[in-house]
């Protein structure tokens, strides 16, 4: 804490989407300073050079990505780095003493055995996939009080966790009968290019990608199956959407009672209640994407079928705030006991 009495933050992946979100975030946060934005291709140029946006917000030059170089000028890292990537560098950043928030999804599955099916690559040290705490803050915040490592979950299963949870916790919804369909603005997939970003394949296009396959299948199957108490399956389905930025997640289930609209906005609110982030619509209307775009809300509403006896739940989040960079300062403001919503106060832009 050298800067003003202010917590000194370092980026690795500064040139990625999640890495420019957390800096753009971090501008606004009162109790942290960015010491270091870090990248491993560039290093030595100034950042604004690459992000023409930052001229005059940001000045610095791109940082290397050197443990002991960074536990020199920060207290605490943002790993916004690639799936692998933070399998091998989270590790050595910890032991050079720094708290780590790690964006990637390489220490959200428990079970290190599950790494090679879904990420294609070897897990981490079980130590540190042991000492991750898996950072859903309205659901497990406080467990990160005072933890030096957080694994910010993805941004599918926030959108989709938030929307099941309560009705699951509450045994209202059929455990084995959860489809979930799932919908991504281009961001999503980073800011490297490939055949399935290339303008001319998105726009104008709605693509279902990664059917049964996707990684973040385990992810959200581990959280539901604590909160139920027995294993919980899904059926999950991505879409790739021609938008930037935005996840909608509609996910049906069976109902185990007769429950309106109402009930289900009675359940909801009163489950997350004192959390801000978390807007539960009135009973019947349902939320879009753009009504959380650039803030850290996600907002659900439900629709009830007494005919055919299911639930429609529908939950939206800015995959690159809620979902990624948003959500990431939310878990460091419960590590260090500051309010959860420090520095995240953004109204949605819309239109
Ligand atoms: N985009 C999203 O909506 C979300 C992303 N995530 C996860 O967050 C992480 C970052 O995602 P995102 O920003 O979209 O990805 P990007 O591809 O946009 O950025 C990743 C950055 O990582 C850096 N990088 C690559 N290799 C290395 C390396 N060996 N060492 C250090 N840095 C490296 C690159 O910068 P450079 O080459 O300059 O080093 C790159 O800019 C990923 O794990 C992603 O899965 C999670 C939730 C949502
Ligand atoms: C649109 C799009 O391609 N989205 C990515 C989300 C990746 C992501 O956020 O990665 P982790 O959460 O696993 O770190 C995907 O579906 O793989």
């Amino acid at each position: 804490m050298t800067v003003e009495g202010k917590l000194r933050a370092a980026i690795v992946g500064s040139t990625g989407y999640g890495g420019v979100e957390l800096i753009r975030l971090l501008q606004n946060h009162p109790d942290i300073e960015v010491t270091s934005v870090i990248s491993s291709s560039s290093a030595g140029e100034p950042i604004e050079n690459g992000f023409p946006h930052l001229t005059g917000i940001i000045q610095r030059n791109l940082d290397g990505v050197d443990p002991a170089e960074i536990a020199g000028r920060a207290d605490v890292v943002f790993t916004a780095t690639p799936s692998g990537v933070s399998a091998k560098l989270v590790p050595q950043l910890l032991e050079a003493g720094l708290k780590v928030v790690d964006l990637s999804g390489d220490f959200r599955l428990k079970d290190g055995a599950e790494y090679e099916q879904w990420y294609k690559h070897p897990a981490p040290p079980q130590a540190y996939l042991e000492q991750a705490v898996y950072g859903l803050c309205e659901v497990f915040g406080e467990r990160a009080a005072g933890v030096d490592f957080i694994s910010n979950p993805g941004c599918y299963p926030t959108a989709t966790l938030l929307g099941l949870i309560p009705a699951l916790k509450a045994g209202w919804i059929k455990h084995d009968s959860i489809i979930i369909d799932a919908k991504s603005g281009v961001s999503g997939a980073g800011r490297g290019t490939s055949l399935m970003v290339h303008f001319a394949e998105i726009n104008e296009n709605l693509k279902a990608y990664k059917i049964n396959k996707h990684q973040h299948i385990p992810e959200i199957e581990q959280v539901l199956t604590e909160i139920a108490g027995e294993k919980v399956t899904v059926t999950f389905t991505t879409h790739l959407v021609p938008m930037n930025r935005g996840i909608m997640s509609t996910m049906y289930a069976g109902m185990n009672g007769n429950y309106s609209e109402q009930d289900f906005v009675e359940l909801y609110r009163e489950y997350y209640e004192g959390r801000p982030f978390v807007r539960v619509r009135g009973a019947g209307v349902v939320p879009a994407t753009k009504e959380v775009s650039g803030s850290n809300y996600c907002d659900i509403g439900f629709a009830t079928d007494a005919r055919t006896g299911r639930v429609t739940i529908v939950s939206v989040i800015d995959n690159i705030v809620k979902g990624a960079a948003g959500q990431a300062i939310q878990n460091l403001n419960l590590m260090m006991g500051w309010e959860e919503t420090r520095g995240l106060g953004y109204t949605p832009v819309y239109p």
